[in-house]
């Protein structure tokens, strides 16, 4: 267990700030995940936790030990990659044991450690096929394991899941959130994905042109988004952001309403015609033009009914409604 503090870190590829001014705790055993569009920076953060990219200003402690003077060797952090990076010409048993081989552990200590990490990564009956014999989802768990023999005192995740198809990924979001509660090991996860951000972090930190926007638990930034970015950028479909008449009764520039708290009311204020209909199976999204022109997603049961002509009406619970200002901050509830 161990936790990295950053401290007015900052980073420059020439001109151009690739993360700036950033103050953050990673707390010991929890995981992190850093999320945001791409080219937010948060790759950069990572590699500079890593020691693989030097930082301009700032300073990395791990375990209250300042890291400026550590290599990427001397840090105790395993990073697990997007390509796996395997060796091709390996085993998976000589895969997971390289790092132990390199180290000059005994073979007895290798064999016994790379049994363990394939027993609980479900990799024992694999153990002898190479990396080209399999399939992605097993590619990334010897990669993971490849991690895990080292016992690292943190795991740092760059977007480990993002070849994988949907269905694999939901798998491999809740092997790595179990196998790390159950070694009580500190992770930092990066991701675009922000679904994957809401299921799998004890902590969010969510990232905008190298600065962070707002960070907390995944229903904080669900419930108090800081702003308009974070309120669009978490949670899906996005959250609808409306102007003109409609922030005028609320009093904000903009208002925001997420497509999950509008409710179907002939008498609820915001009339307009449905424009598309979107079947999911378990649900429907209606896109509906409302009477000023803007456009409304609402998400509904799947057996809505939608009237022959169109025309449909929502309300909403005020205490559903965000208020953002001038600059995109997020006011205060309306009264
Ligand atoms: N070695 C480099 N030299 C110059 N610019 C770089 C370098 N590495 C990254 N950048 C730039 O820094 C910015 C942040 O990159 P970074 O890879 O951290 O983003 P990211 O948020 O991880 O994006 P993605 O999700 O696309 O990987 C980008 O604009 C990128 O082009």
């Amino acid at each position: 267990m161990s936790t990295i503090v950053l401290e007015g870190v900052s980073k420059r590829f020439g001109d151009y700030l690739a993360t700036g001014d950033i103050d953050l705790v990673i707390p010991s055993g929890q995981f992190t995940v850093f999320v945001g569009p791409s080219g937010c920076g948060k790759t950069t953060l990572l590699r500079l936790i890593a020691g693989l990219e030097d930082m301009d200003e700032g300073r990395l402690l791990i375990d209250g030990t300042d890291m400026a003077r550590t290599p990427p060797s001397g840090r105790g952090l395993a990073m697990v990659f997007q390509s796996y990076a395997l060796y091709p010409h390996m085993t998976v048993r000589g895969n997971l044991g390289f790092a132990l081989k390199i180290a000059r552990q005994p073979a007895g200590e290798i064999a016994s450690q790379v049994e363990s990490v394939a027993r609980m990564l479900n990799l024992d009956a694999l153990l002898d096929r190479k990396p080209a014999e399999l399939s992605g989802g097993q590619r990334q768990r010897v990669a993971i394991g490849r991690a895990l023999v080292r016992q690292p005192k943190a795991f740092l995740f760059d977007e480990p899941l993002s070849n994988l198809d949907a269905a694999l990924r939901g798998q491999m979001r809740f092997e790595i959130r179990r196998l790390q509660q159950e070694l009580g090991i500190t992770a930092i996860y990066v991701t675009h994905d922000q679904a994957e951000a809401m299921t799998m972090a004890d902590q969010i930190v969510v990232f905008r042109n190298g600065r962070i926007e707002q960070k907390g638990t995944p229903l904080e930034i669900y419930r108090r988004p800081a702003n308009k970015f974070v309120a669009g950028f978490i949670g899906s479909p996005q959250m609808n952001f409306l102007n003109g008449m409609y922030a005028d009764h609320y009093h904000a520039t903009t208002i925001g309403i997420r497509p999950e708290h509008l409710k179907l009311d002939p008498d609820g204020s915001l009339k307009g015609a449905v424009r598309t209909v979107e079947h999911l199976g378990n649900e429907a999204l209606l896109h509906v033009q409302l009477q000023d022109g803007s456009m409304l997603t609402a998400r509904c049961s799947e057996d809505v009914a939608v009237p022959a002509d169109g025309d449909i009406a929502f309300a909403t619970d005020r205490s559903s409604v965000y208020r953002f200002d001038p600059d995109g901050r997020t006011l205060p509830e309306a009264a």
